[in-house]
């Protein structure tokens, strides 16, 4: 480090050991603790996972923001009706949208005039657009923001997890993700930015006989034991494939969500 630091990285050329490529956050926000939710690949229910974090912990009473930060596939905006809202800036800052519990939500979805316009921008302009979703929105006080990570371990997921302050990862995988690779990448890609796993969660685990109650495991034996002892990961939940939870995401009433299995998680995320 240069005797003449001045610990302003974005602006300082110097090839430093110390340089810090965390995005300064809004001066108008504190935010106390950000948890990426990451996922191998696509379609595994990250966002949802995402976005039943935010609910559960609002619903416990803390302040909660998701930022949505699947820039070229977001649906967070959707999945809480905010889809279509005018976003307007003060000025200085960009004002999130407010779901109608009172989750803070930014997503390029907000953006664009057409939802159904595909995001065709390169890696460096995804990775600005999360960097100002941090920097340049107005989040104002958060307990928890949720930032729902790109899938898979490219340049843009990197990037986020550079530089968010990130205080953890939940890691969502599906059944037949476990018997994959993929799980391992996300896992190693953690460990190397030394960022903590705060666990993992098997979505679309089973589907639960609407009759009898019987648990039907449609993908065959779980191998979520196996890969949580094998990597050291906490078990925050097996969940179920639920048509409710899509219908509800669907109609942006994702708040809404009730089943008795939300109950076990609530009490697996404790300690966040
Ligand atoms: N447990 C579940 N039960 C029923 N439907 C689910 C469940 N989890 C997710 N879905 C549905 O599956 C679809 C994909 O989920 P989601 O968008 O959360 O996945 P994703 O991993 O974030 O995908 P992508 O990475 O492509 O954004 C959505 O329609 C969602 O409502």
């Amino acid at each position: 480090m240069s005797q003449d630091c001045n610990h302003d990285c974005q602006s300082c050329q110097e090839d430093c050991q110390e340089r810090s490529f965390l995005a300064p956050m809004n001066k108008d926000s504190h935010i106390k603790k950000v948890i990426g939710v990451v996922s191998g690949k696509g379609g595994v229910g990250k966002s949802s996972i995402t976005s039943l974090l935010a609910v559960l912990k609002q619903r416990a009473g803390y302040r909660c923001a998701v930022l949505d930060g699947d820039i070229t596939g977001p649906s967070i905006a959707k999945t809480f009706g905010v889809e279509g809202t005018q976003i307007y800036s003060n000025g200085e800052s960009i004002i999130p949208a407010t779901s109608l519990e009172g989750t803070r939500i930014m997503s390029t979805n907000l953006l664009l005039n057409d939802s159904e316009e595909p995001v065709v921008w390169r890696g460096p302009i995804l990775a600005g657009m999360i960097k100002q979703f941090w920097s340049d929105v107005q989040w104002g006080d958060i307990d928890y923001m949720f930032v729902d990570m790109p899938p898979g371990t490219g340049d843009v997921p990197l990037t986020i997890f550079q530089s968010l302050p990130l205080d953890g990862i939940v890691i969502v995988t599906s059944p037949q993700e476990l018997v994959s690779m993929i799980v391992s990448k996300a896992v190693n890609m953690a460990k190397t930015m030394n960022i903590p796993i705060l666990g993992i969660v098997e979505n679309m685990s089973y589907v639960e006989c609407p009759d009898c109650g019987k648990k039907i495991f449609v993908f065959g034996k779980s191998h979520l034991q196996d890969v949580a002892q094998k990597y050291d990961l906490h078990i925050l939940g097996q969940l179920p494939l639920d048509s409710e939870l899509t219908q509800l995401s669907d109609m942006g009433m994702i708040e809404n969500y009730d089943s008795s299995w939300l109950d076990e998680f609530e009490k697996q995320i404790q300690f966040f």
